[in-house]
């Protein structure tokens, strides 16, 4: 298969392009960043693109991807119902393409997500702490956002109401962002990568499933899987666990 790497020269996209280049059965034929064309892609004969660029631009590389016929594999972060609604309209116009789209394409923070669905209907209190790097352009991450999402989910399907809290005055922010009822803390720490905690309380006891990516490597088996079923995915897939057996 013939690869593209949007933002190539990035955290991530390097280490991207680093992996595609020493997987069998992958071919970089196209190193994209900020200011280059995407002309490339018809030019280079482009057949799945990978994208880790930046929020504001990810819409705008996807159409063109998706009206070119180009297959994409996304960790680029921002994307909210709208978006997804939108990338749906473009894919039924171009029967065939697939995009995937994966807030985190870490074995372990699927699995901690996985984990944290599993165990909100068990707990009273939850709430999530996200620690990333200070370059991050997004806040909170597009994971503890997802997380939310699932554990939100899984407390209404068991009946659960809001987690207690009797804070009556709080300085803005301290109790985090609320996305789905939970909340969401996010630190920006020099020297950190990508980590996050999904902490739970009940009864006399607390419950904390924390993940660590240490380097950007534990991002790049979860894009090489993904470019290898992409062609054979079309319309929209939204995480990297439908690729994979979690039983
Ligand atoms: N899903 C996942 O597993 C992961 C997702 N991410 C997400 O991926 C995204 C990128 O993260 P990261 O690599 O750390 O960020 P970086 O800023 O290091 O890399 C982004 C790169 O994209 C370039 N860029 C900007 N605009 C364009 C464009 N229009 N076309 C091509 N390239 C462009 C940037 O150039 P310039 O700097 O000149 O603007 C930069 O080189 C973020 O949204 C992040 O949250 C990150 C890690 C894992
Ligand atoms: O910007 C990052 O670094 C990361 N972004 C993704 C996110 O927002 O969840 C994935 C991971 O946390 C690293």
């Amino acid at each position: 298969m013939r690869v593209g790497v949007l933002g190539a020269r990035g955290k991530v996209g390097s280490a991207v392009c680093a992996a595609v280049r020493g997987a069998e059965g992958l071919e970089l034929v196209a190193q994209v960043d900020a200011g280059d064309s995407l002309d490339v892609l018809a030019e280079q004969r482009v057949e799945a693109v990978v994208d880790f660029t930046h929020p504001d631009v990810v819409m705008g590389n996807l159409e063109r991807c998706v009206a070119e016929g180009v297959h994409a594999v996304v960790g680029t972060t921002g994307f909210d119902e709208e978006r997804l609604a939108t990338l749906r309209g473009w894919l039924e116009d171009s029967p065939g393409t697939g995009v995937l789209i994966a807030p985190n394409f870490s074995i372990g923070a699927v699995l901690m997500m996985r984990f944290a669905a599993l165990a909100a209907p068990h707990y009273e209190s939850v709430e999530i702490v996200e620690l990333h790097h200070p370059d991050k352009a997004d806040a909170p991450s597009g994971t503890a956002r997802r997380t939310a999402e699932l554990v939100a989910a899984a407390r209404r399907e068991a009946g659960l109401g809001p987690a207690p809290d009797a804070t009556s005055t709080a300085l803005d922010g301290a109790r985090g962002a609320d996305v789905d009822g939970v909340p969401v803390h996010a630190l920006r720490v020099r020297g950190l990568v990508a980590h996050q905690e999904v902490v739970l309380g009940g009864v006399g006891e607390t419950l904390t499933i924390r993940h660590d990516s240490l380097d950007r490597a534990s991002f790049t088996p979860g894009v090489l899987a993904s470019l290898r079923v992409i062609g054979s995915r079309p319309g929209l897939t939204v995480g990297l666990e439908h690729l994979l057996d979690l039983g």
